[in-house]
């Protein structure tokens, strides 16, 4: 069973690993402090990264990844220790558990190539998570998702049952839900969601952002005769293709290229970006600061 063996491959590769992601006003002392408690408390930094926006008092942002044995056991501990350092820092803060897969829902419309990409990840054992269900207003992913046997859900939408619908899709993931992924799922979500999963839900945009918001942005670019085209990883928002970028990228075309010759080339890009995003997210990468990111890859 695929599920089976993803979990316990990354569960044997990460026992014992945690991460710290902080982010907090900037000032001396902050990365001493945090090293001090790690060593005390008999964890081993293996990886550190930092940023500061301004020296002269912008916010500051770390992630650390540490080994520590038995860590499993006490990490909740460590979370009540922590808060003292925490509080002398004003830290915005978590501790997380390398070992414990994210439970993952995608959500898809009828283009499949992003689902695809995600599954053949997930799949290789490059994404330590546990895709719970899948969710789509549209039958095609059926036959696909459950012949790995993962959960697939249909639901489909109109303007008049969205509400409703948004419901019983928060009522199917209760519980079994971390983060949510937008594989290319085609319908804008009301804030109800993404007030519920702030900084939780992943959209690939098909555009390279802020450029051609909205739906149909292979027509857009195709009618302002760009030389580039490209994808966006962004966190969702109650505004449109508004929220935090995770991760861009482009390929160029040329006045040879139709609208479908841009869509063809755009699947590639959006798969790879979307892929990417999802990846950092699952590794606790990623730092929200108002609506931009800090990526520690
Ligand atoms: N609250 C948000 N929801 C969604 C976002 C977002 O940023 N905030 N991103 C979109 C993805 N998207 C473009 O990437 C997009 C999807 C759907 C539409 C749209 O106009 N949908 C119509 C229905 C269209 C249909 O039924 O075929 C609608 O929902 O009324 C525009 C852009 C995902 N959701």
């Amino acid at each position: 069973m695929v599920a089976q063996k993803v979990k316990t491959m990354f569960q044997e590769k990460y026992r014992g690993v945690g991460r710290i992601l902080i982010s907090c006003p900037d000032r001396p002392g902050i990365v001493a402090a945090v090293s001090k408690f790690l060593h005390e408390n008999g964890a081993n930094i293996l990886q550190s990264d930092q940023y500061t926006q301004d020296p002269e008092g912008g916010m500051f942002f770390m992630r650390i990844e540490f080994f520590k044995e038995g860590l499993e056991e006490t990490v909740d501990e460590l979370r009540r220790a922590f808060t003292t350092v925490a509080d002398q820092f004003s830290m915005n803060w978590k501790i997380t558990l390398a070992n414990r897969p994210k439970k993952m829902v995608i959500f898809v419309s009828k283009e499949d190539h992003c689902l695809r990409e995600l599954l053949w990840n997930w799949q290789a054992g490059d994404l330590n998570a546990e895709i719970t269900m899948v969710i789509s207003n549209h039958e095609d992913s059926r036959e696909l998702v459950e012949s790995l046997g993962i959960p697939y859900h249909y639901l489909p939408v109109t303007p008049e049952t969205k509400p409703e619908v948004e419901k019983k899709q928060r009522e199917l993931m209760e519980g079994n839900v971390d983060f949510i992924v937008l594989a290319r799922y085609m319908q804008i979500l009301s804030s109800y969601l993404v007030e519920h999963f702030r900084n939780r839900i992943i959209n690939i945009h098909h555009s390279f952002l802020p450029a051609f918001i909205g739906g149909k942005p292979y027509d857009q670019a195709y009618k302002r005769g760009v030389k580039i085209i490209g994808a966006t990883a962004h966190y969702v928002t109650e505004e449109l293709d508004a929220g935090p970028i995770i991760e861009q990228d482009v390929s160029r075309v040329s006045h040879r290229d139709n609208v479908n010759d841009l869509k063809k080339e755009g699947r590639h890009i959006e798969r790879i970006v979307l892929a990417r995003a999802v990846k950092w997210h699952i590794e606790d990468r990623i730092l929200v600061d108002k609506n931009k990111t800090v990526v520690f890859t």
